[in-house]
């Protein structure tokens, strides 16, 4: 087959400020230049006036929760989960939860992010949601045993053969990790257990930890260790762990976490709107740790808007050190991208404009009432005034999947539609 070329002319990198043409071959960013031929090229894209940026990486979510916005406001995560999300969740099934991963998607492409790392039900119908939208993302299977032996059993059972299944699907968008979901409810047998098939795959460990303050008090009254004090002890932590929220942390837990260099997923939305707590993100940075941002479910947000997501983050730091030098634009911009692709063992293939990278790229167009007049760094008009909507733009894998901003692989109004029918069966079985 022959090869298919995409030439982005005269966007402004989002980095640097220059202009420069951008020429991908199939799914490579092949060539970065001032001035790039047309000629032979199979597609144009005339990107003056706007901004490029490595597409977003959003690290922690669960895409079918998109069913769930607005059913459960105002609630602490305990409430939230025992109350509410989890007697929903027992009624899910395959196409609800298909729907609800294809209803995400639409979101993530319009707001910019072309990666994620999903942990929730239904991983293979999540898989052929996400193959069927054309991004790229990270699924694992929410491993829950309560310290029951069976149950323990089936959750291997079910992340293997996601494992098995889908790993390296969607010319290897598609990547599996293990999902335990949390130091509470998942047993010291199912976490060790993880560990051994993490390493016997070959793939990382997505799992929720320290995000309350009675997740800590609970575990220290029945261990008498701390979340990433007790994860150490069973040999979990290692570079290929992503730890979503990471709130409550002693100086410790800090050191520990540099040492295994287990990557962080800051969810400030989610944790602001479930009142967890503020993690201490600037204090992460400056020991050198990786911290990538994540939206949780949109359940908990309540969206997927990642340029959202960056404003809080870096608000949240300012206000609570007192200090506005702390998470400036740009680093917050880096956070995720380059970070989100550290934090997925991904930072060879994506995360920033390079050549020889996969053309994983977002447009975003200025030429909006809050994107005008252009900052002198463009981080800053990105991190501080855009928002989703300013997004023009989405290029996965070499591939456009949205263009002035109208969506190129999926239907959104008839997603809408089959959205809103699930979320209303779901309800009445509830
Ligand atoms: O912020 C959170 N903390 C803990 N659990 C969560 C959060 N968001 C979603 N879930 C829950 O995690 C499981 C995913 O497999 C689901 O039960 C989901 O509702
Ligand atoms: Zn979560």
């Amino acid at each position: 087959m022959a090869e298919s070329t995409i030439l982005i002319k005269d966007a402004k990198l989002v980095f640097t400020g220059e202009t420069k043409s951008v020429l991908i071959k199939d799914e490579i960013i092949a060539e970065i230049d001032d001035v790039i031929s047309e000629e032979n090229v199979d597609k144009v894209i005339d990107a003056k006036g706007m901004i490029l940026s490595p597409g977003f990486v959003n690290t922690h979510t669960h895409l079918s929760m998109s069913l769930f916005r607005g059913l459960a406001d105002d609630y602490d995560l305990d409430s939230w989960l025992n109350d509410y999300i989890w007697p929903i969740e027992a009624n899910l099934n395959e196409n609800y939860c298909y729907i609800g991963a294809l209803l995400a998607a639409v979101e993530l492409i319009k707001s910019g992010t072309t990666t994620f790392s999903d942990m929730y039900f239904y991983m293979e119908d999540v898989a052929r949601a996400i193959d069927e939208a054309g991004i790229r993302g990270v699924l694992s299977y929410g491993m829950i045993d309560f310290a029951d032996a069976e149950k323990r059993e089936n959750e291997f059972r079910e992340n293997i053969s996601l494992y098995e299944n889908c790993n390296g699907m969607s010319d290897g968008k598609i990547k599996v990790f293990f999902g335990p979901h949390s130091p509470y409810t998942a047993s010291k047998e199912l976490l060790e257990r993880v560990r051994q098939e993490a390493n016997k795959y070959n793939t990382g460990i997505h799992i929720h930890v320290g995000e309350t303050q009675k997740e800590v008090d609970d575990l220290v009254e029945s261990t008498g260790m701390r979340p990433f004090e007790y994860l150490e002890s069973l040999g979990l932590l290692g570079p290929d762990v992503v730890a979503a929220h990471a709130v409550w942390l002693s100086d410790n837990e800090i050191d520990i976490i540099k040492k295994y260099d287990v990557k962080i997923s800051h969810n400030p939305c989610s944790n602001m709107k479930l009142a967890s707590g503020i993690s201490p993100v600037a204090k992460l940075l400056e020991n050198g740790i990786c911290v990538s941002l994540g939206t949780d479910g949109a359940s908990s947000n309540n969206n997927l808007d990642l340029l959202e997501e960056m404003k809080f983050a870096s608000l949240l730091q300012k206000v609570d050190t007192l200090n506005p030098l702390v998470l400036p634009a740009c680093e917050v911009l880096k956070m995720a991208t380059i970070n989100g692709a550290k934090a997925l063992g991904l930072e060879d293939e994506i995360g920033s404009i390079e050549v020889g990278k996969k053309a994983d790229l977002i447009l975003l167009d200025t030429n909006s009432v809050n994107m005008t007049p252009d900052s002198s760094d463009l981080c800053s008009n990105v991190v501080y005034s855009a928002n989703g909507s300013n997004v023009d733009t989405t290029i996965c894998n070499g591939k456009i999947l949205m263009e002035n901003k109208k969506l190129t692989t999926l239907d959104e109004e008839e997603i809408y539609k089959k959205a809103r029918i699930a979320i209303k069966e779901l309800k009445e079985m509830n």
